[in-house]
């Protein structure tokens, strides 16, 4: 039987240029930038623009992270030129996670319905993506971070609810928070993202400290759900050369290996992290203790 689906929606194919491809840095030369070159090497900002896919595309272990909106248009996930490749998943593998209103994620026909918090993870050789909103007045915002991959998992969702939960600090320290895990070892499957999300509780500002390091794995930590005049104080580079960067809402930040990662808020936000590289062990992390801190 032929299939004579007529496809209605038309599908808007957005700019297919990456904002920024940000370059490797060594920590030596680190300890020598200034503010401005801080944000220039690190910093992924001015992603969340309605009807619009905007990627930034990193050689830290060639992680690609940025947002997809849909507000009034289906935003098709084009092939990008600084890939090379036939479609953009050919060679490589996507989390996804909404942080805005309700919307839909389809992939190759199959549409999944993503909630606040809910998690899409499409492997290598999906071909056909895109976004929809399910309504303008409260568009989603997907955040996506991919990384090259070689085989196939299979396309999962993970909602907030199923998510594992890990809640960590305490309120007496201003960092009691929840770690929500979806992409690791005991969620969902693959090739080298790890990818989850965690929430400040109430009165809470301080995340993941103490800080840590882990050698094998890059990440970036993406914030939202920060008042808009709010701000975080970002902390990088190594344990004993820190400097910071201050975050708004819906910002991302880079973390080499060699950095530490870990902020204060001027008030409670959450922040999505994700990982690639060399393990996929959540735990590997090198621990630095606060009186090594400089
Ligand atoms: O390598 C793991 C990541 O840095 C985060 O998962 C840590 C974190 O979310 C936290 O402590 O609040
Ligand atoms: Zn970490």
């Amino acid at each position: 039987m032929l299939n004579r689906t007529i496809v209605k929606t038309i599908i808007y194919l957005p700019n297919i240029t990456v904002l920024k491809v940000l370059n490797s840095v060594h920590p030596a030369d680190f300890k020598g930038y200034d503010t401005a070159l801080i944000r220039e090497r690190f910093l992924a900002d001015g992603l969340v623009q309605a009807d619009q896919i905007n990627l930034v595309y990193t050689h830290h272990d060639r992680m690609i992270l940025g947002i997809a909106n849909p507000v009034n248009h289906d935003l098709a996930l084009g092939t990008y030129p600084i890939l090379r490749a036939g479609y953009f998943l050919e060679r490589r593998e996507l989390g996804i996670i909404n942080v805005g209103g309700e919307g839909e994620i389809s992939a190759d026909g199959k549409v999944h319905t993503l909630g606040k918090l809910d998690c899409l993870y499409l492997g290598k050789g999906t071909k056909g993506v895109s976004f929809k909103a399910k309504g303008a007045a409260n568009p989603p915002v997907f955040y996506l971070v991919s990384a090259p991959a070689h085989v196939n998992y299979p396309t999962t969702l993970m909602t907030h609810a199923a998510a594992v939960k890990v809640t960590l600090g305490d309120a007496a320290t201003a960092n009691h928070r929840t770690i929500n895990k979806y992409i690791h070892a005991q969620g969902i499957k693959s090739c080298q993202l790890v990818m989850g999300l965690t929430i400040l509780h109430s009165g809470s500002v301080w995340n993941t400290m103490p800080a840590h390091v882990h050698d094998r794995r890059m990440e970036a930590y993406f914030y939202f759900d920060l008042p808009q005049d709010q701000r975080v104080f970002h902390f990088m580079g190594e344990g004993t050369e820190t400097r910071h960067i201050v975050m708004g809402n819906h910002e991302a930040v880079i973390s080499p290996p060699w950095s530490i990662h870990s902020g204060a808020g001027t008030a409670s936000y959450s922040f999505i992290w994700g990982m690639g590289g060399e393990n996929q062990d959540y735990t590997d992390m090198d621990p630095i203790a606060l009186t090594d801190i400089r």
